[in-house]
């Protein structure tokens, strides 16, 4: 097992940050912490850390080609059969360290009367070609407003067509993991895409017989797999890695009933989800190790404008007014008052997991609740998807602006060693369906849609930065390690590299701190990319395929989960105690005191069904921000003294990182904006210049064929005036004088039509 390195002082995570990543959304209360947990992760995880004895010892040559700086990277195919091999220091080898797996998933075209052609092009099993379908419509067009490049070839792990049954869908990129988690190791499976583009359906699938997504079935398959196996329960996982002793309200059965307040919001919508839960079982089961027990926790949060809040929390209506189990009657106007607060995100402590080289973080005092068939956890997963629905109603009727995350955690342990709450091992299991990645321009939002906008995208913006800090970090390494390996004269020592190596910004938003244990811990890491070719959306899911090329570079370690081995809390600390219940802000100083957000919106309750008369009701949101993290118990043993100075330049430097982020969104749509208006305006010329030349032809045609005509019949009365008969006249009567001046006269008509003038 290998030692915790020592905590980095705030000095040495200062000169690493880069100012060119947005802005935390730290407080003061929370910097010193996150700036030790920064300097921690830019550590790969997964590359071996020499002890501090024996220096040479972690400093193995490159033993394969992963981590090359070549940019066409193999895309190796992890063995999913076999649980990773660990190096006796908790660590995975750099052999059996392995890509992002990105698979990407063709939506059907919704409307199969539309015969409009797809701007995406299947080439192989894991190659896509893209083509911008503005060039398809005006090949001509030289004028194209977007900078992304009109036709790109992108290829990914795997690229399932239009017709692809979910079940097989969920057999090739779910089941693995299902089967890693239950061997021990952790797992995060994420939808990225724009909106429509399917998200919501892969992971929780339609209403249709079949048509359950990977969340249903990995729930049968876990299920189906332990029957038989169940723990007692006397244990329950707290924080990230711990755990505890149960109490008698773990073992009692959730309540999935809604409250009457999300049914008054929802009306039919209520019926329609879940119709596939009884219909759709997915057989799968998976052959164990049967010395072992289980017993599985399910969570479900939601991330929503940078704030964390849960799900299986119950939906309060704190209106003074109305009593929340009173339905309006149809035609009747009501007022609502929706609260719920936000959860802090902590650091988990060292004790929990003490193999654990990162700052891990978890969502402190989200519900978990333990669940012993499939039936229940769908039936708890329904009511997260209905309380993520009632605020998704009042945020956004459309389509769902934050991020989703169900978290299953699976407590294994061996039958020998029940009684043993050091033996038991915890392994989770996310699956995360992301909000679409659309840019703000395209849903000509504003207000606070533009900055719940805003914060999605800034919470994927971190993502993707992220990725590419871990992909840069990562070749830093593998290009120092070879050196090492060929023995070249003037190379870095492999610990000088990692000082320089880039501050990860997991911390720069919630998203990110919450799956950083993934990034950059380990764990297995699934993206599935949803694209609909057949929506207008080509920059964006030019954008969403380049991420995932991004993401298929940047290596994970599949170590199992480590086994609890810290001791188990004393009488009187947290042995038994109940997880924090929710309650209200008690912050006592109102200045510090975080201000709670509240929106309003009026929505249309039972509208014309029936014939009856749509009811009105005005219902107001209130989201509580999240508590401070509490750093007394855990920077206690951060010996680094407070200086007024060092905090104020900090808190300097997080403003100064806060305009130059909102400088640089303004900056970007402001180029976005004249791109438009440049080529709208290019575009208006053109069409007046292609006006102009249109008449000035037309004008030309008339004025040539009015000649044409003028010359015909110059050229009948020549002809007339040429006959040889007429002639022979003319010669007889001595006029051939006559006729020469007749000619002059034609040529000078002729002349005067050319001129177009007139005289
Ligand atoms: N593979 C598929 N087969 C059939 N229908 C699909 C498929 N993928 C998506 N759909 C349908 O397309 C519509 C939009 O899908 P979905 O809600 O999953 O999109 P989304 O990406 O989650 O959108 P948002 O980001 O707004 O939540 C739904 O009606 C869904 O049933």
């Amino acid at each position: 097992m290998s030692e915790k390195p020592k905590m980095a002082t705030r000095s040495s995570a200062r000169t690493k940050t880069t100012a060119n990543t947005p802005p935390a959304p730290t407080t003061r209360a929370t910097r010193a912490k996150a700036t030790t947990t920064a300097t921690k992760v830019p550590t790969p995880p997964s590359l071996p850390v020499p002890p501090p004895p024996k220096k040479a010892a972690g400093r193995k040559p490159l033993i394969n080609c992963e981590n090359t700086d070549d940019t066409a990277l193999p895309s190796k195919q992890p063995s999913k059969s076999t649980p990773a091999r660990r190096n006796g220091k908790g660590n995975a080898t750099d052999a059996e360290r392995e890509p992002i797996m990105a698979y990407l998933r063709i939506r059907p075209n919704a409307n199969e009367d539309d015969e409009a052609s797809p701007y995406l092009t299947q080439l192989t099993d894991t190659a896509v070609r893209m083509s911008d379908p503005q060039d398809h419509q005006n090949p001509s067009s030289r004028f194209r407003s977007s900078t992304v490049s009109p036709s790109s070839t992108y290829t990914f792990s795997h690229v399932f067509p239009p017709n692809t049954k979910q079940g097989d869908f969920f057999l090739k990129t779910t089941l693995p993991l299902v089967r890693d988690a239950l061997e021990g190791q952790n797992a995060l499976l994420f939808t990225y895409g724009v909106t429509n583009s399917g998200k919501t359906y892969t992971v929780q699938g339609g209403s249709s017989a079949g048509s359950a997504g990977i969340l249903p079935r990995s729930l049968d398959v876990i299920f189906n797999s332990i029957e038989g196996l169940h723990g007692n329960g006397k244990y329950r996982p707290v924080r990230l890695y711990g755990v505890e002793l149960a109490d008698a309200s773990d073992l009692k059965p959730p309540s999935t009933v809604p409250e009457p307040a999300v049914a008054q919001v929802l009306g039919s919508q209520m019926n329609n989800p879940a119709s596939s839960i009884d219909l759709d079982v997915d057989t799968t089961t998976l052959k164990l190790d049967r010395n072992y027990e289980y017993t599985i926790w399910l969570s479900y949060a939601e991330v929503y404008n940078e704030k964390v809040y849960d799900l299986l929390d119950s939906v309060r209506n704190e209106s003074p007014r109305v009593k929340p189990s009173v339905i309006p009657r149809s035609g009747t106007a009501t007022n609502m008052v929706f609260t719920r607060t936000a959860l802090p995100v902590k650091s988990s402590p060292s004790s929990d997991n003490s193999e654990s080289e990162v700052g891990s973080k978890y969502i402190s005092g989200l519900r978990q609740f333990r669940v012993e068939t499939a039936a229940q956890a769908k039936e708890l997963v329904r009511l997260g998807q209905l309380h993520r629905r009632v605020f998704g109603t009042l945020a956004n009727k459309e389509s769902s602006r934050s991020h989703g995350m169900v978290i299953l955690k699976i407590m294994r342990c061996h039958r020998g060693e029940k009684n043993d709450p050091t033996a038991i091992q915890i392994s989770r299991l996310t699956l995360v369906d992301l909000a679409g990645s659309e840019r703000t321009k395209h849903t000509h939002t504003t207000g606070d849609r533009l900055k719940e906008a805003g914060n999605i995208n800034n919470s994927l913006m971190v993502l993707g930065q992220c990725l590419q800090i871990l992909r840069s970090n990562q070749r830093k390494i593998a290009v120092s390690l070879s050196q090492e390996g060929e023995g070249k004269a003037g190379r870095m020592d492999t610990r000088d590299v990692k000082q320089t190596l880039t501050i990860v910004p997991f911390r720069h938003s919630r998203l990110t701190e919450i799956l950083m244990d993934y990034f950059a811990g380990d764990g297995r890491v699934v993206m599935i990319v949803n694209v609909n070719p057949y929506d207008t959306g080509y920059d964006e899911n030019s954008h969403v395929m380049k991420f995932a090329a991004l993401a298929r570079e940047v290596y994970v370690n599949p170590t199992p989960a480590p086994i609890q081995r810290a001791p188990m809390p004393g009488p009187g600390k947290t042995t038994g105690k109940i997880i924090k219940q929710l309650g209200p802000m008690t912050l006592s100083d109102p200045d510090i005191a975080p201000k709670p957000f509240s929106r309003k919106v009026t929505i249309s309750i039972d509208g014309n069904k029936n014939g009856r008369k749509a009811s009105e009701a005005t219902l107001e949101v209130l989201e509580v921000p999240e508590e401070e993290e509490d750093i007394g118990e855990e920077e206690e043993d951060d010996d680094v003294p407070i200086n007024p100075l060092v905090d104020a330049l900090f808190d300097e430097i997080e403003y100064l990182r806060l305009q130059l982020y909102e400088s640089e969104m303004r900056c970007a749509f402001v180029e976005a904006e004249v791109r438009d208006e440049v080529m709208r305006e290019m575009e208006s010329r053109m069409a007046d210049m292609e006006d102009m030349y249109t008449r000035r032809l037309a004008r030309e045609i008339e004025q040539h064929e009015a000649k044409t005509d003028a010359k015909l019949d110059m050229l009948q009365r020549v002809g007339h005036y040429g006959s040889p008969i007429k002639k022979r006249q003319l010669q007889r009567s001595g006029k051939e004088s006559s006729e020469e001046e007749e000619e002059d006269d034609v040529e000078l008509s002729l002349v005067r039509e050319e001129s177009g003038s007139g005289w």
